[in-house]
């Protein structure tokens, strides 16, 4: 499990916030409150775990922030812009520019090399040929690939179809990252190389990562918890400056070692 970084959560502003966010979706007559009033606030690096059972809304609460869906109400900030009131193309804009996805069913395209899949975010940017598969190839090594790097997806295992994925999501150096269940494929030991992966990357990339799981052990990679339970925040809990004293933090600030006894 990587370090974890401690945040100085009081002089950060968040790079993710959410407000009261619901969103009902209508069966019929029916009407499901999958998010019923919902506060985020994810600071800048911070890596977030959205944790709950099954059908608890962390996949709406998901799709929200990252404006694949509108609220039904409520307010999203990101970057602080108003993600919320954008349009489809803005939205569509914004994720280019600022977001990389994993999901937990890799989605892989099967006709693309593990290079050319993860090369493809530079294509949309505009980086020419050469330099895209350079960069992409580069960033496989780094993750262990060097053998696979011509393979076709359903020629790799799921833990090497998922650092492919997290390659992609990476490689044009966006500032927040979404996974879906990222490791729900995948089994135990593999689930965990591909968190250690996952979270060591966005920490050495300074990014922004906030993922949704049902297992409180993949939560433990995490810097912050929220707990949803029915569509509410049911209780969050951060691991940094909280559970340091301040002699810690000042030792750590100043670069002061402990006094030899
Ligand atoms: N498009 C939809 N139309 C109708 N109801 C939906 C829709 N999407 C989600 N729901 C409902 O909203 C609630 C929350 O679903 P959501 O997928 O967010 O939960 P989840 O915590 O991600 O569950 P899982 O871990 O099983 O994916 C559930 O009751 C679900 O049935």
């Amino acid at each position: 499990m990587p370090e974890r970084r401690h945040f100085w959560r009081k002089s950060l502003e968040p790079i993710i916030a959410a407000r009261n966010l619901k969103k009902i979706y209508r069966m019929g007559s029916a009407k499901i409150h999958a998010l019923d009033g919902v506060d985020i606030d994810v600071m800048p690096g911070e890596v977030c775990a959205i944790l709950g059972t099954s059908g608890s809304g962390k996949s709406t609460l998901l799709s929200l922030l990252a404006g694949l869906e509108h609220p039904t109400a409520g307010r999203i900030f990101i970057k602080k812009k108003p993600t919320y009131k954008m349009n489809e193309s803005e939205l569509v804009d914004f994720r280019l520019k600022h977001i990389g996805f994993v999901f937990q069913s890799f989605n892989l395209m099967p006709t693309m090399t593990a290079v050319e899949n993860v090369a493809l975010p530079l294509m949309f940017r505009g980086v020419p040929r050469a330099r895209r598969m350079e960069a992409a190839k580069k960033l496989l090594v780094e993750m262990g690939l060097r053998q696979q790097l011509k393979n076709l997806p359903n020629q790799l295992s799921g833990g090497q179809q998922q650092r492919v994925s997290i390659a992609r999501a990476i490689i044009a150096k966006p500032e927040i990252i979404f996974a879906d269940e990222p490791t729900g494929n995948l089994d135990s030991v593999t689930a965990e190389q591909i968190m250690d992966i996952m979270c060591g990357q966005a920490k050495k990339r300074g990014a922004t990562l906030l993922f949704v799981t049902h297992d409180p052990a993949k939560a433990e990679y995490a810097d912050q918890v929220i707990h949803i339970i029915d569509g509410k925040v049911a209780k969050r809990e951060t691991h940094g400056p909280a559970e340091i004293s301040t002699e810690e933090i000042i030792q750590a600030e100043l670069g002061i070692q402990g006094e030899e006894k």
